[in-house]
């Protein structure tokens, strides 16, 4: 199995404060990954670093066969899709939501005057239908609900046919029939053997797509747990993360769900 990222020994410090700190961390083709953990636990700071946005103050970080610091990060960000909150704000309130997802293709956020090919037309074209935003393809990006938004930012960033798929909290403030939309779509991707490896930040179990492989637990900057995801996602280790004592379900399709442990 090749390796599409390789953290070994991985700290990012500022001041005093080491934000993650000796993180050793593997993802292989094919694989599917959460990360959980309570807010500050240094999440987006990993994401951020896989993404080729961040470097590392010490360790080694190994993207798609690059070691980040000894490689164009323009010539190797193309290679990896990306959403967060960060990128949306990027996005042009004006700009067409078929722009949006097409502006990937030449790695810009804002149409200009760029002539796309009608190969990239045809790809924007399949990932509005499956995302379900076809019929939004002429609105602006301004005018879209929070889900609407981030069903375009997850089909732009697929539009590269990436090697790597980085989502940053795709759920955060999507009422529970978008979640749940969601969900079946990412299901769908995670499902598809041809889909890129994928690493996903949650703060909700419910969140997490049925074909999601493996699980990574942060606490303050460090590694709890790690590893496939039913032997990760445990009530011991829900504890040892979160500092709070758990009942833990999980459906037979491979859904989890978690209750404070004697709540009513
Ligand atoms: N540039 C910075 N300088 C100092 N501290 C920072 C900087 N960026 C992030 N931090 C801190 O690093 C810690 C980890 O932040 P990060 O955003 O990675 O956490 P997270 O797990 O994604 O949190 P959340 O779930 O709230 O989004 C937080 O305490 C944050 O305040």
């Amino acid at each position: 199995m090749t390796s599409v990222l390789e953290f070994s020994q991985v700290t990012v410090t500022r001041g005093a404060q080491n934000l993650i700190h000796n993180i050793n961390w593997t993802v292989n083709d094919g694989e599917r990954w959460v990360i959980l953990g309570p807010n500050g636990a240094g999440k987006s700071t990993l994401l951020s670093i896989a993404g080729a946005r961040l470097h590392p103050t010490r360790g080694t970080v190994d993207i798609l066969d690059e070691i980040l610091g000894a490689v164009d990060v323009f010539e190797l960000r193309p290679r990896i899709g990306l959403t967060s909150a960060a990128i949306a704000h990027t996005i042009p309130e004006h700009e067409k939501v078929q722009d949006v997802i097409v502006t990937a293709a030449y790695g810009i956020s804002g149409r200009w005057n760029e002539e796309y090919d009608g190969f990239d037309t045809e790809r924007a074209n399949e990932l509005l239908v499956a995302w379900g935003i076809q019929d939004l393809a002429q609105r602006t990006f301004g005018s879209l609900s929070d889900g609407e938004k981030k069903r375009t930012l997850i089909a732009r960033a697929l539009m590269t046919d990436p090697e790597l798929l980085l989502l940053d909290e795709p759920a955060a403030g999507m009422d529970i029939a978008g979640r749940e939309d969601l969900v079946t779509r990412l299901t769908d991707l995670a499902q598809d053997p041809t889909a890129p490896a994928t690493v996903l930040i949650s703060h909700h179990l419910e969140e997490i797509p049925p074909g999601f492989t493996h699980a990574l637990l942060l606490r303050n900057g460090e590694v709890v747990a790690s590893g496939p995801i039913a032997e990760t996602i445990t009530a011991e280790n829900l504890e040892k993360t979160y500092g709070m004592a758990f009942d833990l379900s999980s459906t037979p399709h491979g859904r989890f769900t978690a209750f404070a442990r004697n709540a009513q």
